[in-house]
């Protein structure tokens, strides 16, 4: 019989605080190693090496296209302007009539020397609609080396070389963290900060200690290591998140995944809600794939984490803590700790001020426990006016389209079918 001050509940409580508190310690050693890793690692230019010693091998880029994107031609364009000697552009098109294909004609005829195709008619060869499209081009790349390069993402002319500098012998894919392209708007600065911030943070030490976090919006990866594979990239295509599968596969065949020096620009200018969206469908991938994980995921945010720690101290010390004081100065140290890190995967300062920063990073803090909890309430998964089911593991099904997105598809198709919007767009 313990006595009424060691009761089973008092050592519970006891285990819980001192846990929150390790936790919140490893959470703050992740925070300081990614700040560092960032400052040392991102936009280290690699020394060119000898022109002639140097011979660069060809890259097939895959681009799966579907509709128009926000400034789709500027990000488009900066792939015909690689500093590059030999790759081909290969644009995957869901069909002929997509109106992305004339941004794509316009580029081509601007840019004669590129070696560019299109493809507009992908099979159904699985469920997932990017990997569908991918496999027309993936089909016909004439190079072993094949960047998969989501439409959203602007490539900086020396990323390319860099990617492909370090793909040594032993390594299998080289994959771009996801970061954002500054232009003007608060809707950046919110993505900046969430890029930036939490999901830096997490991208980066999981990189470090080997564990999978791989997003395929821009990877590079050998084609051959697929061939063991029946169908190659296709046979990913029975999951959503390909990405994580993929890489995965990469590691069991005993090579390594390395991050380029350059962060994927994505492209900024969605608004808020639609970055609440994609973030909310990747949770749900992320439920699917690594449950365990997404447990942890609210308890490693700011607010969550600091109500943690500030209880536990409580428990802890009784009349030495003041917890108001010590979740005031946990936020604080948290919102400094992401703005260094942020600053860390940009290339030339902040181009808003750190007042916008504040108010971002306010929003993305509200809104990550928001996330995660909305992830759980609905189980389907919506991507492009399709709809998902997930299964334990990650396996998917499609599920036939509810009247709202069969509705929001009609009308979205009937505005690229109008010639007068088409003008709009195009340019
Ligand atoms: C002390 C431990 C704390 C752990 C806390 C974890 C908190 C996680 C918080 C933030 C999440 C950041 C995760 C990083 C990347 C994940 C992004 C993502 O979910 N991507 C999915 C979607 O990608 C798109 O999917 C469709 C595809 O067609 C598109 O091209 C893709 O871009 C992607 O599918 C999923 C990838 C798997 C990610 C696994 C993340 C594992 C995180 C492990 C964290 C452990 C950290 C421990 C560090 C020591
Ligand atoms: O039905 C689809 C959905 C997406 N994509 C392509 O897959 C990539 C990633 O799409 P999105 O940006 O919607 O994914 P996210 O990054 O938000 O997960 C883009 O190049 C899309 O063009 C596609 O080809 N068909």
């Amino acid at each position: 019989m313990l006595p009424p001050q060691l009761s089973y509940a008092y050592l519970a409580q006891l285990s819980l605080a001192v846990g929150a508190l390790v936790f919140l310690a490893g959470l703050a050693v992740l925070h300081l190693v990614a700040i560092v890793w960032a400052r040392l690692y991102f936009y280290r230019r690699l020394e060119p090496l000898d022109p002639e010693a140097d011979r660069l091998p060809g890259v097939s880029i895959l681009k799966p296209l579907v509709g128009i994107d926000k400034n789709v031609y500027a990000n488009l364009e900066t792939y015909f302007t690689l500093e590059y000697p030999r790759y081909e552009l290969l644009f995957c098109l869901e069909s002929s009539e997509d109106i992305v294909s004339m941004v794509v004609d316009t580029l081509i005829e601007k840019y004669p020397h590129v070696d560019a195709r299109v493809f507009k008619s992908p099979q159904q060869h699985s469920v997932n609609p990017k990997v569908n499209n991918m496999m027309q081009g993936f089909e016909c790349a004439k190079y072993d080396l094949l960047l998969i390069s989501d439409s959203g993402v602007r490539m900086l002319p020396q990323a390319l070389a860099d990617m492909v500098r370090c793909m040594g012998r032993d390594v299998g894919m080289v994959h771009q963290m996801p970061f954002t392209e500054q232009r003007p708007g608060f809707h950046n600065v919110v993505q900046s900060a969430y890029f930036g911030g939490t999901h830096a943070k997490v991208y980066i030490t999981a990189n470090l200690v080997g564990i999978n976090c791989t997003t395929g919006m821009s990877c590079l990866f050998r084609k051959s290591i697929l061939d063991p594979l029946p169908g190659g990239l296709a046979y990913f295509g029975r999951y959503l998140a390909e990405d994580f599968f993929l890489s995965q596969y990469v590691r069991s065949r005993g090579f390594r995944v390395v991050l380029s020096h350059y962060p994927a620009l994505q492209d900024g200018s969605t608004s808020v809600g639609n970055l609440r969206r994609r973030l909310i469908r990747w949770i749900k991938l992320r439920s699917a794939m690594i449950p365990h994980v997404v447990l942890l995921e609210p308890f490693s945010d700011c607010l969550l984490s600091g109500l943690m720690a500030a209880w536990a101290l409580a428990f802890l010390w009784p009349s030495g803590v003041n917890v108001y004081a010590y979740f005031l100065i946990h936020c604080l140290a948290w919102l400094l700790c992401d703005y260094l890190l942020m600053l860390n995967c940009m290339e030339s300062p902040a181009p808003f001020s750190r007042l916008a920063f504040v108010c971002a990073w306010l929003l993305c803090a509200c809104m990550s426990p928001l996330n995660v909890l909305c992830a759980q309430c609905q189980r389907g998964v919506e991507w492009r006016g399709r709809r998902f089911r997930l299964e334990w593991g990650g396996v998917t099904r499609e599920l036939p389209p509810v009247a709202s997105v069969a509705a929001a598809t009609a009308a979205a198709a009937a505005e690229s079918a109008d010639p007068a919007s088409q003008k709009k767009v195009a340019i």
